[in-house]
């Protein structure tokens, strides 16, 4: 199985190249749904979280003020290092159990989409890495005008992740997203060209079709051997 990394900035185009994945048959394992989901209410990561940063996090409802927990932490270094250290086990488990049932239905190449690959050291697992690039002027300006942030929040938040131009050096293929939709889907077409090449032998071991192999040729291996002796 190949398993493509796709990443980029905040608001620097990830979803929209994931919607054009999906749209094109390729299943998209999302680390910011998934990071959604540790904070359900009731949830063992909820439970942590608010032990953690107290109830003044919860709405009436008691489920987590996602506003005002973001505030908290893109204005605090040391609060948001706490939270990821809270959120890391459960979104990479998580991660881990989304590709697992990507390979049970038989995938070949999967994407998943992880907004911090770099930063959390998950881009060894990834092959190739996809960065969705922007300059900072355009990212501050989508930012603004997507989540209505002023900009010194927009600002906090760019700056809690690593530059987007070091993320630009680690890739293997480069999205430039400066421009408009028909220049991205013109550079969409070329990815899902390449990502689509033939796997090679290491990823079609690591696939549900390549394990079953293994596991054919040890059992008539065996088979073979009982029969000679
Ligand atoms: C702080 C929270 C509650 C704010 O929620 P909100 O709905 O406003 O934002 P959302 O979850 O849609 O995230 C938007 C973007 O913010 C960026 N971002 C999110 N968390 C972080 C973080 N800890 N550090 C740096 N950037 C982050 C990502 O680019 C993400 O795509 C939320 O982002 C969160 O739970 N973050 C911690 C979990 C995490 O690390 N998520 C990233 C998945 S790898
Ligand atoms: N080529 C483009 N031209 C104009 N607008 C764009 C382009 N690409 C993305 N956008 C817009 O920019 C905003 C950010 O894009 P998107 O939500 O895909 O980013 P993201 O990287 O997934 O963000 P996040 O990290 O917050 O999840 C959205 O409002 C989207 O519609």
């Amino acid at each position: 199985m190949r398993i493509v990394g796709l990443t980029g900035g905040i608001a620097s185009g990830k979803s929209t190249v994931s919607n054009l994945f999906k749209a094109n048959g390729i299943p998209v394992v999302d680390a910011d749904v998934i990071a959604r989901n540790v904070l359900k209410k009731g949830s063992g990561g909820w439970k942590r979280v608010v032990a953690a940063f107290g109830e003044e996090i919860l709405l009436p409802s008691r489920e987590v003020d996602r506003p005002k927990l973001g505030q908290m932490v893109f204005s605090s270094d040391s609060k948001r290092q706490l939270l990821n250290k809270l959120m890391a086990p459960y979104i990479s488990s998580g991660i881990f159990w989304e590709i697992l049932k990507e390979w049970v239905k038989g995938a070949k190449v999967i994407v998943v989409d992880i907004p911090l690959l770099f930063e959390a050291k998950m881009d060894k697992w990834t092959k190739p890495i996809v960065v969705v690039w922007v300059s900072q002027e355009t990212q501050l300006t989508r930012l603004m005008e997507r989540d209505g942030l002023s900009e010194e929040d927009a600002r906090n938040r760019v700056m809690a992740q690593m530059s987007l131009d070091l993320k630009r050096g680690n890739a293997d293929i480069v999205i430039d997203n400066n421009g408009g939709l028909d220049e991205l889907h013109q550079q969409f077409d070329k990815v899902l060209s390449e990502i689509r090449r033939p796997l090679t032998w290491f990823e079609f071991w690591r696939s549900r079709q390549g394990a079953f192999s293994i596991l054919g040729l040890v059992t008539s291996g065996l088979f073979v051997c009982k029969q000679l002796n």
